[in-house]
């Protein structure tokens, strides 16, 4: 075929593309370039770098004909693409002299990377690591999303108080992405199901159109570079009614069309709660719909016998947010494709793989049956069918059980009508697997019990992972450099299991100081607080489980020590950052109240040079980079049994960070890899938190007993930082459904043990280094490799360079 010819590297042949682009692509010069023209144009230069490699992947791939692996999220959290791109284009060094040669200074052009906030938390990011380390890997797959034109909002501080604004992520464009319209894919909605020749056709009451744009997802250290399919919703071109348009009717005009766009408009910005909202539904039918067109678009460009279908392709469902994949599956086989019943189910449970991330059971998804069956008819009658099949095989493994029948039904009969997501995604699918042991353990033994009963072997654990090359080498480029000379070399960047050997350099004195310098200086540029300082950092969505009121606990008790005089802690900055979901009241409370104490303690001479209480707005990846290298202590302290993973205790620890937290998650497998003398443990485990749940639990009876939780009780409902906190004070007397309470006392003296190893530096760096070195296994390398061994089963295809 054509030679395509390669783009040269060196800082002349990058600064003469870049012109050539500001030119002819840009449309301007230099003397007349904005920093935003530098910015796309940069941006431009670099993506063609990218493209290169990736059309050499797209042409490998196809030749080999492999087996896909197909991530289907409603969230994905990137990132900002700049300095990745950078990176992994290797082209760093090349661009900031390029841009210098121009006139530009380089941070000033990186600080437009606008991320696409496509997702609100864990699970969107956790999609995003992923899919760096397939690529990494030199695995053949393509992640698949919704293009929102609102990601997560704009969180902003008024009075203290959470405020959202939309966030208009790509007002300017986003020189990332590739818009691929010739791939538009037809879906449709409502509408009723005929019967033709003994097949079911559904005939949809509206159509939209669904048009795709993709980002490049390069892999680390190699050619690969995958791609993330994003759809945007777009109105059938017939849905502009011209006649009302010239009768004036200009709303009405083109209220179809709003109506088609607003699909993909706006991202959910709930992170535990689903609401139940039919729009929220339509999003997720949509990104079903136009992404299984895709794959099966794609499969028939190198096959034809469907039987191929399920060994050429593992789609994993990230949660049941896309698990509407299997009815929709079943359906395209069925009635479009004419295969029947039971060689169709046969390969859609081949196919599909699920996720479960949560144990909460308000986040765990139902739909009313009348509000799907309006808007997916024919999909209701799948699941209706797929029931059949599943309660007939409950009914002969457990004769006479008709209370597991009730449990295992994909229907809630009663009080209303719900189908039950996370029952159709396990019965759908041929593995479903939790996100670290603990959860997996808890998922198997509470709320998926009964169908691990009926199927053990379709129950597997991968613990998460982050991705090294976000969140060390381009979050902390001072402790990489110095893991890179401590260790002789950047290997440890695609086998994390190699920082291992920083263990030896414990014992060196030079390499301590240099590890706390690095650490000082990443807390100087944050300028948050003294770098001197212990930072303390709580960096996650705000929600009750999490329990943020459990540090301001601590914190207001800090306070009213030092208040009291004698005060021996160590100098302390507490950083919190997170944003709760807009309709979450109790949670917004509790960020009102952390402001305001944040303003007592910081106006207070008092506590000046030993407290301090930083809370910076917007909380987001970019943040997240920043803040990250800079902590000290990390703070994992949810009520066991609540948090099905976390990955910021992984990314903290692989920054040094040490972890106060909880037997919760992935805390325990943190814990067990870097020993239980390096990590602040605390709190009821999760039987304990369990039992004293259930039982007769008197969150008032911790306010008796304990002397200064009751007094930082009483200074929220006295009014002293500002009259905020009634309502949080409240909860816990009252209800303290998470036990902040109960785990109040063993949490505060924890706490000292901080101080105390704190006062030790040299102890403390050697607990540092040694929770980086040994915190290699919670790279998204080896959570990729799980998923490939346990689920995938598909090998890489080597690109040549
Ligand atoms: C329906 C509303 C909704 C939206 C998102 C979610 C997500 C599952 C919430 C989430 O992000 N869960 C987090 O997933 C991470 C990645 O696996 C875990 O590390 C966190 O523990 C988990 O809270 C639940 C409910």
């Amino acid at each position: 075929g054509v030679e395509l010819r390669s783009l040269g590297n060196t800082p002349d042949e990058f600064r003469q593309d870049m012109l050539s682009n500001l030119y002819y692509r840009r449309g301007t010069t230099v003397e007349s370039a904005s920093a935003q023209d530098a910015y796309e144009t940069l941006a431009l230069t670099v993506r063609d770098r990218l493209a290169e490699r990736r059309a050499r992947t797209a042409a490998a791939q196809y030749e080999s004909n492999p087996r896909w692996v197909y991530y289907l999220s409603a969230e994905y959290l990137l990132g900002p693409q700049l300095e990745q791109n950078l990176l992994y284009s290797g082209t760093s060094e090349a661009a900031h002299k390029a841009l210098e040669a121009c006139g530009f200074k380089p941070e000033e052009i990186a600080a437009l990377d606008v991320e696409p906030g496509l997702g609100n938390g864990g699970l969107g990011r956790l999609a995003a690591c992923l899919l760096d380390s397939l690529a990494t890997l030199d695995i053949p797959a393509v992640g698949y999303g919704i293009r929102y034109d609102l990601g997560i909002f704009r969180q902003e501080f008024q009075d203290g108080r959470q405020i959202e604004r939309p966030d208009d992520w790509a007002f300017q464009g986003d020189p990332w992405e590739f818009p691929a319209p010739d791939d538009v894919q037809t879906v449709g909605f409502y509408g009723h199901v005929d019967e033709r020749d003994g097949r079911k056709v559904w005939q949809p009451g509206e159509v939209v159109l669904g048009e795709p744009s993709h980002l490049l997802v390069p892999g680390y250290g190699t050619t690969t570079v995958n791609i993330v399919r994003l759809w945007r919703a777009r109105a059938h071109q017939a849905s502009f009614d011209l006649t009302r348009f010239s009768a004036g009717q200009y709303a009405e005009a083109v209220q179809d069309a709003v109506r088609a766009e607003n699909i993909s408009k706006v991202l959910y910005p709930d992170d535990s709660t689903a609401a139940g909202r039919e729009l929220r539904l339509k999003q997720q039918y949509f990104l079903v719909s136009c992404s299984l067109r895709d794959i099966v678009r794609r499969f028939r460009l190198r096959n034809s016998d469907w039987d191929a279908f399920g060994s050429k392709t593992a789609i994993q469902l990230n949660d049941t947010h896309p698990v509407l994949a299997i009815p929709e599956l079943m359906r395209l086989l069925v009635d479009e494709e004419g295969l029947d019943w039971d060689h169709a189910w046969s390969l859609v449970r081949q196919t599909f793989n699920y996720t479960c991330h949560t144990l909460l059971p308000e986040a765990l998804e139902t739909w009313p049956v009348d509000m799907l069956g309006r808007l997916l008819p024919r999909h209701l009658e799948i699941i209706y069918l797929i029931n059949a099949g599943l309660l007939e095989e409950v009914r002969s493994r457990f004769p006479g059980d008709i209370d597991r029948v009730r449990r295992m039904s994909l229907i809630q009969e009663t009080p209303e009508r719900l189908v039950r997501m996370a029952n159709l995604a396990v019965t759908g699918t041929t593995m479903t697997n939790g996100v670290a042991e603990l959860h997996t353990q808890l998922l198997t033994s509470t709320v998926l019990r009964d169908f691990h009963d009926l199927w053990p072997s379709r129950f597997a654990n991968v613990t998460n992972g982050v991705s090294p090359r976000r969140f060390v080498r381009l979050a902390s480029p001072g402790i990489s450099a110095l893991i890179s000379s401590g260790l002789g070399h950047d290997r440890w960047l695609t086998d994390l299991s190699l920082l291992s050997g920083l263990e030896a350099l414990t014992g060196d004195a030079s390499f301590r100081e240099q590890w706390r310098e690095v650490k000082r200086s990443a807390k100087a540029a944050l300028g948050l607080g003294d770098p001197g300082a212990l930072m303390d950092v709580m960096i996650k969505r705000f929600h009750e489980y999490k329990r943020q009121q459990l540090k301001l606990l601590h914190v207001i008790t800090l306070y009213q020590r030092i208040k009291a005089g004698g005060y021996d802690g160590v100098p302390r900055t507490v950083l919190f950052g997170g944003k709760a979901a807009p309709a979450y009241q109790a949670a917004k409370n509790i960020i009102h109240l952390i402001n305001a104490v944040a303003a007592a303690v910081n106006a207070d001479p008092a506590a000046a040079g030993l407290l301090r209480v930083a809370f910076p707005a917007n909380y987001n990846i970019t943040l997240a980079e920043h803040i990250i290298p800079a902590a000290d202590l990390s703070e994992q302290i949810s009520m066991a049994g609540k948090e099905a993973s976390g990955t910021g205790n992984m990314k903290l620890t692989l920054n040094g960070a040490l972890t106060i937290g909880t037997l919760d998650g992935a805390n325990i497998e943190i814990r067990d890899r870097v020993g239980a003398d390096n990590f602040f443990l605390f709190g009821l485990d999760a039987p304990a938190a369990l039992a004293l749940r259930s039982g007769p639990y008197q969150p008032r009876d911790h306010y008796h007993a304990d002397d200064e939780l009751r007094a930082a009780l009483d200074a929220i409902r006295s009014g002293a930082f500002g009259g905020v906190g009634h309502d949080v004070a409240a909860s816990l007397l009252d209800r303290d459904e998470y036990l902040t309470l109960a785990d109040y006392r063993s949490y505060v003296d924890a706490q000292a043990g901080v101080d105390a190893a704190w006062r030790d530096q040299d102890h403390w760096t050697t607990m540092s280094i040694l929770n980086t070195a040994r915190a290699g296994f919670f790279s998204s390398d080896r959570t990729v490799t799980d998923y490939l061994d346990r689920i995938w089963h598909a090998t890489p295809v080597r690109v040549e360079g």
